[in-house]
């Protein structure tokens, strides 16, 4: 059942797929730390002009709208097209989607594009599908079942696997549907960790065909380093450091068996 788990874990680490990220100016460094951490390559550009080359070097896309600028919206749409044209997964990180009408503009523009998987939390989940406004800043203020019917109706309408993240992760493809119980609450205490997660999805639809498991397995994986990370933080700040430890030490074997996947 969780096999996918120890592939996704073991195939990024031997495959160091490159991905891709138009992120945001937060999420940048822990993005590709958490990544590097893995095993993978990171690379972060919102340049247009470069856009096409990078989507035919990199294994996936990461889009994630964190900060935005009209140059990055230009920088995203690019890259997105890039990656349409070279057949590669993209991710979309919809942040801070039920903050402002113009995130939710640019949150559906981006929607439109096609994204292989979408990661966010309930009330960007919620704004995306049900236009509603809410949560605080790019907090989420709703836990992941209150979004679940919403990820489901997205998952359908947009062709999609839509995670939920929070206390109990839910992850969908409209038909299919993972609850994923690891993770710590030190993860709501450090920025950008949602965003790193992201990026980490990325990495594994870079590697394993069922967008599903690849976004279940790296939620999995991701919870279990972060469980394991907590037995030793003495705080948010070490906890970032032992997160990242943890990622590049977890193997194949020991993600499958710790991860509570139903
Ligand atoms: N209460 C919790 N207990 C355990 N793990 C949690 C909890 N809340 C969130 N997580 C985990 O934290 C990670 C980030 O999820 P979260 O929903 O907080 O993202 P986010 O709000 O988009 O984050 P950010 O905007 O800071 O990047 C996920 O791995 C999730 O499983
Ligand atoms: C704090 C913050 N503001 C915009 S993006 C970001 C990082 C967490 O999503």
């Amino acid at each position: 059942m969780t096999g996918f788990v120890a592939e996704g874990v073991e195939r990024v680490r031997r495959e160091a797929p490159l991905v891709h990220n138009v992120t945001n100016l937060v999420a940048m460094t822990l993005s590709a730390n958490v990544l590097i951490a893995a095993g993978a390559s990171p690379i972060m550009s919102a340049a247009p002009e470069e856009a096409g080359e990078l989507a035919a070097l990199s294994g996936a896309l990461v889009v994630n709208m964190g900060t935005l600028t009209r140059d990055w919206v230009e920088g995203a749409e690019a890259a997105v097209a890039g990656a349409r044209t070279a057949g590669k997964p993209w991710v979309l990180d919809p942040v801070g989607a039920g903050a402002t009408a113009y995130r939710r503009e640019i949150a559906a523009r981006l929607l439109a594009g096609r994204p292989r998987i979408v990661r966010g939390n309930a009330s960007e989940i919620l704004a995306l599908e049900r236009g509603a406004s809410g949560g605080k800043g790019v907090d989420s203020t709703a836990g992941s079942d209150a979004a679940a019917e919403a990820a489901m109706a997205l998952a359908s309408r947009a062709r999609a696997v839509v995670a939920v993240t929070g206390a109990v992760d839910l992850v969908t493809d409209g038909s299919r549907t993972f609850r994923i119980a690891n993770g710590h609450p030190l993860l709501t205490r450090t920025t950008a960790s949602g965003c790193a997660l992201t990026a980490l999805i990325g990495a594994w639809a870079a590697v394993l065909p069922d967008p599903l498991e690849a976004t279940a397995g790296a939620i999995a994986a991701y919870g279990i380093a972060a469980e394991r990370a907590a037995e030793i933080a003495q705080g948010c700040g070490s906890f970032v450091a032992a997160l990242l430890d943890a990622l590049g030490s977890l193997d194949g074997p020991t993600a499958a068996r710790l991860a509570r996947i139903a």
